[in-house]
């Protein structure tokens, strides 16, 4: 079943001061980047400044891999993970304000994030058909969005809209992408779980999708100097100059 957004974002009807952006314009902001750059978080908070949807890519990875454990699929089974995500019957919400991801109804949002999902979600995003799927269902939720929207993953910026009006590489150093990631989870995992969590799936995940690189035409931030708010409004810049 193809998913259906659950938020409709707010049409604007006067200009947005903040955000500095032309009221009415088609807007399309694609944001790709390694584990821990921030992708999530300074989208999420870009989406809200711009009045914009917000498409979380990874969490539907996330839930594909989720059904699959809790139906008792091989995550090794390629043709298996395929069928399964073309089967899946998701529905997330592209409300940068509520979180939501739903699997035949049931609310997934929190378990998506539980460490066995974050482990194995790879083999999801190395298979090559899931990919495929996923990428048509996230195309077609852009495309059903209001007219704004930010969508974050790792192929963005390159495979699912490659013709966005804004694509940006965010990336920082591996030194501070994992001690964010440490102080996200409260300082509760070792540098060798970190490791793993960060540096190795992101290995694992760049033989399915290029993410450490920009592609031609894409703007690189580097946000290892900068802090969360500096962050959003380093893209916000971006964005006003690029699709003004
Ligand atoms: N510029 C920044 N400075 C400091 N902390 C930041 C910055 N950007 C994001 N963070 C924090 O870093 C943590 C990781 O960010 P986030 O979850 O958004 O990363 P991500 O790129 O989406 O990671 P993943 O792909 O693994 O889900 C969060 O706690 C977030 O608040
Ligand atoms: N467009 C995307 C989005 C995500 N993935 C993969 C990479 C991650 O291992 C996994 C979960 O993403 P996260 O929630 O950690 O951002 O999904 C991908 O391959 N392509």
């Amino acid at each position: 079943m193809t998913p259906t957004s659950t938020n409709t974002p707010e049409t604007a009807t006067a200009p947005d001061p903040y955000a500095g952006f032309r009221v009415g314009k088609s807007l399309v902001v694609a944001i790709d980047g390694p584990s821990g750059s921030g992708k999530s978080s300074v989208s999420r908070e870009v989406a809200r400044r711009l009045r914009a949807a917000y498409l979380d890519t990874g969490a539907m990875y996330r839930a594909v891999t989720l059904h699959c454990m809790r139906t008792g699929i091989d995550l090794t089974d390629s043709p298996a993970v395929e069928a399964a995500t073309r089967s899946i019957d998701l529905v997330i919400s592209i409300s940068p304000d509520r979180e939501s991801v739903l699997i035949a109804g049931t609310d997934v949002t929190s378990a998506i994030r539980e460490p066995e999902v974050s482990s194995a979600v790879s083999a999801v995003a190395t298979t090559m058909g899931a990919r495929a799927e996923l990428i048509r269902r996230q195309r077609a939720l852009i495309a059903g969005a209001a007219h704004r929207i930010v969508a974050e993953g790792r192929d963005i910026t390159t495979v699912v809209a490659p013709d966005a009006e804004v694509r940006v590489l965010l990336t920082a150093s591996e030194e501070a992408r994992l001690r964010r990631r440490g102080d996200q989870l409260g300082g509760t995992q070792t540098a060798a779980q970190l490791k793993r969590q960060v540096t190795e799936r992101d290995a694992k995940d760049s033989t399915a999708a290029d993410f450490t690189q920009a592609a031609d035409g894409v703007v690189t931030l580097d946000s290892s100097e900068l802090d969360f708010e500096q962050t959003v409004a380093a893209l916000l810049t971006i964005v006003r100059s690029v699709a003004n």
